[in-house]
């Protein structure tokens, strides 16, 4: 099957080749120039300047983005990152991936996405909380429970979100679970919110490796990163009888054809994902990205996978764990190469569907058991990725094209309802 994806310069930013895959799906679908005008960039997109008190006693500014894509289906939803290369233009482009992924899984929601150009890494707990803080006063006029309802992404995690629930709850005067998702379980949290992102990976490659045949007992799988979505999925692979012979992290990777001791590398693994700098032998991430495989799954950040070295991918499935790791040339080599490649918007969404579920819960003031959320999130991404690997058949489109068709339709539909376009 050839790819619709047109040529596009390498050197494209994340926001113009969403665009241009956006613009590829509606004209598929054959809505008008008008709504791609519409959908083509955020609809807001607020910058913010963060003053905060360091340990040291001096003040520093700290620059943070919320943008929120487009709120005709409902409030918009999406991470917040705490990242040293956070940058405008990605962060438009990611709350563009939320729109799609929540009309994908049929959230009742936009997309939108957050973030702060900062290294959490280098920072005490202290300074964490007050950036936390001061982000949440800084954006309080354009997020809220029915506006839009931020969740964690790479380097936030649970206790942030506590923070800044809390920050939000205090600004409003009221208890405001439901303001914000990825919590802990005591403040309002669902249970398999942590999970969920690799839980949702895991059913795209349950169901990618059906389609191509693989058998996942003793299949070979090397993840690129292990924080929340890369060590969960590690450990639910290796659970499920795969081996897991490559990992990595922000410093290094470290691959064993053998396979690796999944559990001992997440009793050891930081709060940030890190565990390649206790060994002494690594590789270079890329290096990872191009060893023998079965299954590649890139778990960290974006453009890793590129023309230049999606020649040398050796894996069969490749599952998307993170947002944007393949450029649309490597989308376009992987596909001519008959690679199966699960794209971000669909692989990825198991962490907000559960984050819907948690704001269904907080609104409801009534929780689940573990169980009804698996039940429910296995139900939703099974039939999500059958549509899409449908729609890419029946279309003759890649799955990436195939998946924006599927998840830019319902918003188009709503933005024409409202009479917006
Ligand atoms: N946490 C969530 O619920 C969701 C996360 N994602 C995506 O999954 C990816 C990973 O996110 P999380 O696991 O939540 O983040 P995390 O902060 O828990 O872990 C990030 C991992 O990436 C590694 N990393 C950071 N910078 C790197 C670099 N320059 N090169 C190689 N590795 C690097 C870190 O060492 C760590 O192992 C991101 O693209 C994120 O947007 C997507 C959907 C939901
Ligand atoms: O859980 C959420 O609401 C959003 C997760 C997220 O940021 C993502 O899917 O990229």
């Amino acid at each position: 099957m050839s790819t619709t994806i047109k040529e596009e310069k390498e050197t494209a930013s994340l926001l113009d080749s969403t665009q241009v895959v956006i613009k590829e799906a509606l004209d598929k679908l054959g809505y008008s120039e008008e709504v791609f005008e519409l959908l083509k960039e955020p609809l807001r997109m607020l910058t913010v300047r963060i003053p905060i008190k360091m340990d040291d006693n001096s003040t520093k500014i700290f620059t943070g983005y919320r943008a929120q894509h487009n709120d005709a289906v409902g409030p918009t939803k999406g991470g917040i990152r705490f990242h040293p290369e956070v940058d405008e233009e990605e962060v438009k482009a990611l709350s563009m991936w939320m729109s799609l992924k929540c009309g994908i899984v049929n959230l009742p929601y936009g997309g939108g996405k957050g973030g702060i150009i900062c290294d959490p890494r280098q920072m005490s707990i202290g300074e964490l909380e007050r950036l936390s803080r001061g982000y949440v006063r800084a954006i309080s006029q354009i997020v809220g429970p029915t506006k839009d309802i931020p969740a964690p992404d790479v380097y936030t995690n649970s206790q942030i979100m506590a923070w800044m629930m809390d920050e939000y709850s205090r600004i409003r005067e009221h208890d405001s679970p439901g303001f914000i998702t990825g919590k802990p379980l005591v403040l309002g949290g669902s249970h398999g919110r942590e999970k969920a992102t690799a839980q949702g990976v895991t059913i795209c490659i349950e169901e990618a490796a059906k389609r191509k045949g693989i058998e996942l007992k003793g299949a070979r799988i090397i993840v690129q990163g292990f924080g929340n979505a890369g060590s969960f999925l590690a450990k639910f692979m290796h659970d499920a009888g795969a081996k897991v012979i490559g990992i990595s992290d922000a410093y290094g990777a470290i691959y064993k054809p053998e396979g690796l001791d999944i559990d001992y590398l997440l009793d050891k693994r930081d709060s940030f994902g890190t565990v390649t700098t206790l060994f002494d032998h690594t590789i270079t991430n890329q290096e990872l990205l191009e060893q023998d495989c079965d299954i590649l799954v890139p778990a960290a950040i974006s453009n890793q996978i590129t023309k230049e070295n999606a020649h040398l991918i050796k894996a069969q499935i490749v599952v998307e764990a993170a947002n944007g790791p393949t450029t649309l040339e490597a989308t376009k080599i992987l596909t001519e190469r008959n690679v199966l490649l699960v794209p971000d918007v669909l692989a990825s969404s198991g962490g907000v569907t559960v984050s819907y579920f948690e704001w269904v819960q907080n609104n409801q003031g009534y929780y689940w058991e573990d169980e009804e959320v698996q039940t429910k999130l296995k139900a939703l991404l099974v039939n999500s990725f059958n549509q899409i690997y449908e729609m890419s058949e029946t279309r003759k489109v890649d799955m990436r094209l195939a998946a924006y068709m599927v998840g830019v339709r319902k918003m188009a539909e709503a933005s024409i309802f409202r009479g917006w376009v």
